[in-house]
């Protein structure tokens, strides 16, 4: 039953009845800091120089295409593994001295739960581990399955055994919950109840990280999306940042008599389709551009179109490379400049 979470050891109550398992010192330090973080295996770069600093109370999606780093940097972050180079801090120290003052608990993909045993029993195991734990009831409410307490775990769905691992994570009541692609292989239903139970939960005030596969979990559930690729971090940002940032925005106009030469000599233009009077400009700043076809042209019907997160992915993990942190348009694609 042990591992799919990190498990605090025994510690002191908090002193004055205080919950939540906080960092000391006076000030806050950040949750989480990743400084040129690197991990080789043999010859397999997974994690390549990896920057990122996270603040309490962010709710962070990590992203990327499979093989992308995302759990070997994830096991750095827990202690499970040791950098090739570079640093790894948690609340302003080692993963595993915050593990052990109990500010980190993780939730992974499957294994861990004995099936003989009902719910609130693998909460109160897992709790009897523990000097000092959450309420069951208060444990089982915030993971959306009190219903289920007294329901043998080898006759729960996927869904709620993963909210069974997550109040088994809630237990000691962290700063920081870290979960690694906790809802692969759940129905519709099951994420979405998985999801409302983390979010309620993060509206509390506790730092969230989670991996995934899925885009709308990281576009509906994330405040913000850290994309990597190839052990790099290719974007960074909120969801509507990174769909601006990878693929621009689309402002559609009905413009007569529009050539390609005239639109490519507009601000902030990319790339144009023309299809009779309709203008479909492709653009790195559509406000700028709106504003010149407004106040500029004959320009009527302006829309300006966000692209979607699934574009967004796409266009940063399969064209440029990582580095410069935006994609370059593919030759041909619609985000190529207009010809002449
Ligand atoms: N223990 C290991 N030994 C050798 N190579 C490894 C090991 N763990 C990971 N790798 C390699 O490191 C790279 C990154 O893998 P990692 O599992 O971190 O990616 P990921 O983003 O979590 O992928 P996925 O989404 O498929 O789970 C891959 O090329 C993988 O094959």
């Amino acid at each position: 039953m042990t591992e799919n979470i990190v498990r605090t050891p025994r510690t002191a109550p908090a002193a004055g009845g205080a919950r939540r398992n906080r960092p000391s010192g006076a000030s806050t330090p950040v949750a989480v800091q990743l400084q040129n973080l690197r991990k080789s295996f043999g010859k397999v770069a997974a994690v390549r120089g990896l920057n990122l600093t996270i603040q309490p109370g962010e709710i962070v999606a990590f992203l990327g295409p499979n093989g992308a780093g995302k759990t070997s940097t994830i096991d750095m972050l827990l202690g499970l593994s040791q950098p090739t180079s570079g640093s790894v801090q948690v609340f302003g120290t080692t993963p595993r001295r915050a593990i052990e003052h109990g500010l980190v608990s993780a939730v992974l993909q499957t294994g861990g739960l004995l099936r003989d045993l009902t719910v609130e029993e693998t909460l109160r195991y897992t709790g009897s581990l523990f000097n000092h734990t959450q309420n069951i009831r208060e444990v089982l409410q915030r993971a959306g399955i009190e219903r289920l307490a007294g329901t043998r775990v080898g006759k729960c769905s996927g869904g709620e055994q993963q909210r069974l691992r997550f109040a088994m994570a809630l237990l000691s009541d962290p700063a920081l919950i870290v979960l690694d692609e906790p809802t692969t292989g759940m129905d519709v239903t099951g994420r979405r109840d998985f999801w409302t139970a983390i979010q309620a939960d993060a509206r509390r005030g506790r730092t969230v990280l989670f991996a995934t596969h899925y885009l709308e979990e990281a576009d509906q559930y994330a405040n913000r999306i850290v994309l990597i690729r190839d052990g790099e971090l290719v974007a960074d940002g909120t969801s509507a940042a990174i769909k601006a940032q990878a693929s621009g925005r689309t402002v559609r106009a009905t413009l007569p008599g529009l050539s390609n030469a005239d639109a490519a000599r507009f601000p902030a233009v990319t790339g144009a389709d023309i299809n009779g009077e309709v203008v479909t400009f492709h653009t790195t700043d559509s406000d700028q551009l709106a504003r010149f076809l407004l106040t500029r042209t004959q320009a009527r019907d302006v829309e300006i179109t966000a692209h979607s997160l699934d574009q967004a992915f796409i266009a940063l993990t399969s064209q440029s490379p990582p580095g410069d942190g935006i994609a370059a348009p593919r030759p041909g694609s619609p985000d190529a400049r207009p010809a002449g």
